[in-house]
């Protein structure tokens, strides 16, 4: 580790939307961080894919690099901020600076969903700080809050909308109808979306970041592939329409909850959610997390969960806090490292199958008198008690109608078995869409 007088190296492992906007903040803040660490605090290398690509504002000479060896080979590099995303190579070199004693800032989810019980050991074996603070909500604080200011309680549930894009584009369709291929490239051209946006609009980003923080928030792992996952891509118009109707906004969720049996429960889905519940005001790329503990009772964090300055926050907290560690001269880092103190082994998700929740149920059914009680009977025989009906003749003359259900609390497994009932109905045209219903 470098002297008290020394700079700190900075390797950062890309330069796009984030690795851009670290790179700004190192150079226009250096004063500052000079300041509030009593170190210089420089960027030595970063690694791009194209060396080529005009990037601003252009990188000073010597800076960029295509070959990782530039950054992880380098022993005057202390610090490896990862910015590139993607399990692999990522993960790969994260394992590599952590094993060469260097100490690790990652924005990447997808790395720390899949790799980060092992990084964790790693660099608690290594006696280095893995710090991964813009890996879920953006630029809010939530993944230093769970580590840390919120450690005493027991958590009983996480709410949350962690996915910018998404939100980004509900929110314009919903006020503006946009069509959602607009308000996806619109969310693109902002920066908000993973190089892949199947990963946003799918619910796959919102997994990820809802297993670090159910990881961190229950103390036993949370594999991603264990969360049960929706996207928004079926979502229409007039869904939007008829949940305004009914008094509810439209939202991608992220729900960790534990339950009484010891298990937890983990969601990301649409979900309509009550208008005047702080969630349903969640608008644009903003996002927010709600925590329910057993000491601080409801907590709701809120702000820019995507986007190249938010993002630039996250990481560079990371960054002076590392320099504070390297000074610290105390001792090694205390890293949630999975199976360690108070943290489980092992994992219990409970199935989606178990949950119990109302719907919002919308289908084309024929325009003709009785389908309604024809309905109402299958749904009857499942144990589901319809709550609220709309019905719509949406295409006259078409011989069809817009049928919108809502229910009263039932459970899933009991909602899919009468639906494929419903389904076969002779006067069912389609089952256009089946939402849960958040309280
Ligand atoms: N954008 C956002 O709002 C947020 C992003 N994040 C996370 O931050 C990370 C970066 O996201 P973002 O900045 O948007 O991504 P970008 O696609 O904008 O940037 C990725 C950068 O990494 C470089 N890169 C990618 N793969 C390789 C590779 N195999 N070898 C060398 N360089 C590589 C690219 O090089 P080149 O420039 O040559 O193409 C580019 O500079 C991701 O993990 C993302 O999930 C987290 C929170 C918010
Ligand atoms: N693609 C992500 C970026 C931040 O994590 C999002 O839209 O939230």
């Amino acid at each position: 580790m470098p002297g008290t007088m020394e700079p700190i190296n900075i390797g950062l492992m890309g330069l796009g939307t984030v690795g851009g906007g670290v790179a700004a903040a190192l150079s226009n803040n250096a004063e500052e961080i000079q300041r509030k660490t009593g170190r210089t605090v420089c960027l030595r290398r970063a690694l791009v894919r194209d060396a080529g690509k005009t990037r601003e504002p252009a990188p000073p000479a010597g800076v960029l690099t295509t070959n990782p060896e530039d950054i992880l080979a380098d022993p005057e590099i202390h610090v490896v901020v990862e910015v590139m995303g993607g399990d692999s190579p990522a993960g790969e070199y994260l394992e590599r600076a952590l094993a060469g004693g260097k100490h690790v800032v990652t924005a990447n989810k997808e790395v720390m969903a899949r790799r980060g019980a092992s990084l964790l050991a790693l660099a608690q074996s290594q006696s280095v700080n893995l710090l991964f603070e813009a890996s879920a909500g953006g630029g809010i604080p939530i993944v230093g809050c769970l580590m840390s200011q919120l450690l005493a309680n027991d958590i009983r549930s996480i709410r949350s909308i962690i996915n910018g894009t998404t939100n980004y584009i509900l929110t314009r369709m919903a006020r503006s109808q946009t069509p959602f291929a607009e308000a996806l490239s619109e969310a693109q051209s902002q920066g908000y979306a993973e190089a892949d946006p199947t990963n946003d609009v799918e619910g796959i980003d919102a997994a990820y970041k809802l297993s670090v923080l159910g990881s961190l928030a229950f103390h036993q792992s949370i594999p991603h592939e264990a969360i049960h996952t929706e996207g928004i891509s079926r979502l229409g118009p007039e869904d939007f329409r008829y949940a305004a109707e009914l008094g509810y906004a439209i939202k991608s969720l992220a729900i960790a909850a534990a339950q009484p049996d010891g298990t937890v429960q983990a969601r990301v889905h649409p979900a309509l959610v009550p208008e005047d519940h702080l969630l349903a005001k969640v608008d644009g790329v903003y996002n927010a997390v709600e925590v329910t503990g057993d000491l601080c009772g409801q907590i709701i964090l809120h702000g820019q969960g995507a986007g190249r300055d938010a993002t630039t926050s996250a990481v560079m907290g990371d960054i002076l806090n590392v320099v504070r560690f390297i000074d610290s001269a105390g001792p090694p880092p205390l890293l949630p490292v999975p199976n360690g103190r108070g943290h489980q082994v092992g994992n219990s998700i409970r199935p989606i199958d178990e949950l119990s929740s109302a719907y919002y149920l919308r289908l084309t059914c024929a325009d003709q008198a009785g389908v309604l009680a024809q309905i109402a009977r299958l749904l009857g025989d499942g144990n589901i008690s319809i709550a609220t009906v709309i019905q719509k003749d949406t295409d006259p003359g078409s011989g069809t109608a817009q049928l919108v259900i809502t229910t009263y609390p039932s459970r899933e497994a009991d909602v899919q078995t009468a639906l494929a009932a419903v389904a076969k109905l002779g006067v069912v045209v389609s089952v256009d869409n089946l939402i849960r219903i958040e309280q």
